[in-house]
């Protein structure tokens, strides 16, 4: 923080292949991930392994241009509870990620609003959460009911419908599983029918710690591919699909966030 001026307001997370959001910021400070001490490194194709300070539309920003995973072996607690700490010391926080879709009325390349998710690794006890916990970033049992912040969900709908996107713009469940390994039809069947809308590998965990520090939370899945639900598909799940789905949907995801950030100031919506 010594080495900038910028007092950011908004923390952004950017999911696979989404990276170009941090490339809107102007005036940026720029941070290799390799070269802040005791950093994870980005591993994922995708994840360019950047923390960038600046400002979008004239409102402090910083962006984590790559995030970590999970199954890159990391500790959970590593993974999301001391690294982004820059992040955590925002007021609100937008996360972006790709995922798999599993209602049957998405689209590849919808953008879904969540508005909720659950938390699989968590049911096997694997929760950011989990030691310790430090009374002066939160309590020891926050609440998840209200984890993705309805005045911010409703904002990027208006957003969204302004934009044109309503053909494209849907809200659901996200549900979050370790991977790396993408997952079985059966699974994926099981999962929609527990009441996911999509699947993927992150951001529940960010989540969670953001509202364990009273953050506002706003997160967005892009639908890179269809979760594979049927014996008879030749349909396989893969990084590239992600990847490509990312670079043809960025331009207006990314019209969306920037969009977002500035309504956020103007609306005021700072409480
Ligand atoms: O960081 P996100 O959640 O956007 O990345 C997804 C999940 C896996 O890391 C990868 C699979 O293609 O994309
Ligand atoms: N499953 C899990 N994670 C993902 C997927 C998926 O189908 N697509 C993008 N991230």
């Amino acid at each position: 923080m010594a080495q900038t001026d910028i007092r950011p307001r908004i923390g952004i997370v950017c999911g696979s292949g989404l990276g170009g959001l941090a490339n809107l910021l102007k005036d940026q400070v720029v941070f290799n991930y390799r070269d802040i001490p005791n950093f994870p490194q980005s591993t994922v194709h995708g994840h360019a392994g950047r923390l960038v300070f600046g400002t979008l539309k004239g409102r402090p920003c910083v962006c984590m241009q790559g995030r970590f995973h999970l199954y890159e072996g990391y500790p959970i607690q590593k993974v999301s509870r001391k690294m982004p700490s820059m992040l955590y010391h925002q007021r609100h926080l937008i996360l972006t990620n790709a995922a798999g879709g599993l209602n049957q009325d998405f689209k590849v390349g919808d953008i879904m609003i969540m508005k909720d998710h659950i938390n699989m690794p968590g049911f096997a006890g694997n929760n950011p959460l989990s030691g310790p916990n430090d009374e002066r970033f939160g309590t020891r049992f926050p609440c998840m009911s209200d984890a993705y912040d309805r005045e911010l969900q409703q904002l990027a709908m208006e957003v969204g419908q302004e934009l044109g996107y309503g053909d494209f713009l849907r809200e659901g469940v996200y549900c979050v599983l370790s991977g790396p390994s993408f997952e079985t039809i059966a699974e994926c069947r099981m999962l929609h029918r527990l009441g996911a809308d999509a699947v993927g590998m992150s951001t529940v965990h960010e989540v969670i710690v953001a509202r364990h520090c009273g953050m506002r939370v706003f997160a967005l899945s892009l639908i890179t591919n269809q979760a594979v639900m049927d014996y008879d598909s030749e349909e396989k799940a893969n990084h590239e699909e992600v990847l490509q789905t990312g670079k043809q949907r960025s331009e207006q995801l990314e019209r969306l966030v920037s969009t977002l950030v500035t309504r956020i100031e103007h609306n005021n919506i700072y409480a």
